[in-house]
């Protein structure tokens, strides 16, 4: 299984963290097929220039359509299909884990990065012609721009890959892969600063311990997420 990931953004070297470590080997063996993009090449002006005041005033400046009507039909062209194209948006649906188990199976992904006020909204609407448009939010919360909700985003779908992550099997006991948050993990030593771990999982018994997983999962999930269980 082989992805295609193009990100576009007004400040590219923001994703230099992602050629390191997972995604970067990812990336070197060819699983992950990630290019970032300057929104601005796709400017013709002299001062290269993304945004302009919004119509109906207001504060702040909205991202100019035309840049980004070019840099989506030139990276929406491609062998594999119709691309997904993801706007990170405090507008969007909420970002999970089922929605990166989604995205994961998906050949070509295209994230747009907003600054500023947003993005011209006639883009969402003529980039649906070239693809699945999302608009998805990490939370309901407000950041300078698009480009930190990518590099999450990015991250909970790449390590999805197959092959990407060493050892499959951490994939599947981790929070919210089965609904619940995760049970309390521990290692040596058994004792530290009068702390012991629970006795039971120093016990051998396989069934007695996946047991007592399960509860602490629950317990967790009841304390601190209860709506998941809703
Ligand atoms: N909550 C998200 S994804 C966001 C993007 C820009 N500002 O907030």
């Amino acid at each position: 299984p082989h992805m295609r990931i193009d990100v576009v953004s007004i400040f590219p070297s923001y994703f230099d963290g992602l050629t390191l470590s997972l995604l970067g080997r990812a990336r070197e063996t060819g699983l992950l097929d990630l290019k970032v993009h300057d929104l601005r090449e796709w400017t013709h002006d002299r001062h290269r220039t993304v945004d302009d005041t919004p119509y109906g005033g207001g504060a702040g400046m909205v991202m100019k359509p035309e840049p980004w009507g070019d840099a989506l039909d030139q990276l929406a062209v491609s062998s594999e299909g119709q691309p997904t194209i993801i706007f990170p948006s405090p507008a969007g649906e909420v970002f999970t884990q089922a929605t990166a188990r989604e995205l994961a199976t998906r050949e070509h992904l295209i994230f747009g990065c907003g600054r500023y006020e947003g993005i011209d909204e006639r883009v969402f609407e003529y980039a649906a012609s070239l693809g699945e448009v999302r608009l998805i939010s990490l939370g309901d919360y407000v950041l300078n721009g698009g480009e930190v909700a990518v590099m999450a985003m990015t991250e909970a779908i790449g390590r999805l890959i197959p092959g990407v992550v060493g050892n499959p099997e951490s994939l599947v006991e981790e929070s919210h892969e089965d609904g619940l948050l995760e049970y309390p993990s521990y290692t040596k030593p058994s004792v530290w600063r009068d702390r012991a771990v629970p006795p039971i999982l120093l016990s051998g018994n396989h069934g007695a311990i996946a047991d007592w997983r399960h509860e602490q999962q629950l317990k967790r999930t009841r304390a601190r997420r209860p709506d998941l269980l809703a």
